[in-house]
């Protein structure tokens, strides 16, 4: 059931929350919340999507406001830091925002920087973690095949669990995979999912060896769950850099999915420098609870966004909102 507009705008809130850390390129996180029957949700495309992109994200957001989950399965998620593509001076302290977590995903690849940039990050994170801590990159599909063979080469000795979308297209994925297949070192999609026509494609062309999986871009807890299932591949539930609302809505799907053999990418609230919530989703010993978030009213109200962002989120509301009842 989709709500009516009405319903959306009875209880919507734009807020703006700054980063503690730049990361993809933003200093501060806009999002739309609204309250439905089951609770608080939301709804955050990146501003740069398109409304075609964006319907996903809202039929999410709806979803887990005005239907209940489905039977959730464990009541704590273990997750990974995130590490932004920061200076090696300043990994300690980032890391540090994540308590102790024992795996760490390292953005690299980051416009601007080398590939030695990368190896230094990922040696500082090794260094911190000791030998059995997890570490996994994300490349954000930024190379080309042969960048990501020469990259993956120089970063394998650092002992890799992952590389989470090192090239941006599917036959590229599979043409990596098969070339660091001796060197032991998995491939995970994630924008050949979360931003795909078919989330499925990468899975059937074999081209992934386990999935990177979010809950607002692949249209909420029951679709994504969908995906993990038809997928038959391992999966790990992440944010999109959600506040603690859409993150509540991450580790509820996480808590749905019959296995999780990886740490979740869902610890990004402390990246945040500030929440809309006096009890933010902040991992403690790696783990988060599943449980929903209610906004703060002072919260809401110091992190408003300003009158001419929140104009335009209620004007993308209403064009995906029509475009999602179309
Ligand atoms: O997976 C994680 O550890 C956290 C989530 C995360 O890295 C991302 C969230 C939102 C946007 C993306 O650029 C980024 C990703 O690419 O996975
Ligand atoms: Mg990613």
């Amino acid at each position: 059931m989709i709500p009516q507009l009405s319903d959306l705008f009875a209880t919507a809130r734009v807020v703006s929350l700054p980063l503690a850390t730049r990361f993809r390129g933003i200093d501060s996180r806009e999002a739309l919340l609204f309250r439905g029957p089951e609770g608080w949700s939301e709804f955050s495309p990146f501003a740069e999507y398109d409304d075609t992109e964006a319907t996903a994200w809202l039929a999410a957001g709806i979803d887990f406001a005005w239907n209940p989950t489905p039977p959730l399965l464990r009541s704590s998620i273990p997750v990974n830091a995130t590490l932004p593509a920061v200076a090696v001076a300043e990994v300690a302290a980032v890391l540090a925002r994540f308590g102790s977590c024992r795996t760490v995903k390292v953005k690299v690849a980051e416009p601007g920087q080398s590939l030695a940039d990368d190896v230094a990050r990922v040696e500082e994170v090794r260094r911190i973690l000791g030998p059995e801590g997890r570490i996994r990159v994300d490349a954000n599909g930024a190379w080309n095949v042969d960048e990501a063979e020469h990259a993956i080469h120089a970063l394998a000795s650092l002992d890799l669990e992952y590389v989470e979308q090192p090239c941006a297209t599917v036959p590229e994925l599979a043409e990596i995979r098969e070339r660091v297949k001796y060197m032991g070192v998995p491939i995970a999609a994630d924008e050949s999912v979360r931003r795909a026509v078919d989330p499925l494609a990468v899975a059937r062309a074999g081209a992934a060896d386990l999935l990177v999986i979010k809950a607002q871009p692949l249209g909420g807890i029951v679709s994504a769950g969908r995906i993990v299932a038809e997928a038959g591949l391992p999966a790990v539930i992440s944010s999109a850099l959600d506040t603690s609302i859409g993150i509540s809505m991450g580790l509820h799907l996480a808590a749905t999915i019959p296995r999780l053999d990886y740490d979740c990418g869902l610890g990004t609230a402390a990246l945040l420098a500030a929440d809309v919530t006096d009890e933010p989703l902040l991992p403690v010993d790696g783990e988060l609870p599943v449980r929903r978030v209610t906004p703060s009213p002072a919260l809401l109200e110091l992190h408003a966004a300003s009158a001419e962002r929140t104009s335009w989120w209620y004007a993308r509301l209403i064009r995906v909102w029509d475009e999602l009842t179309a």
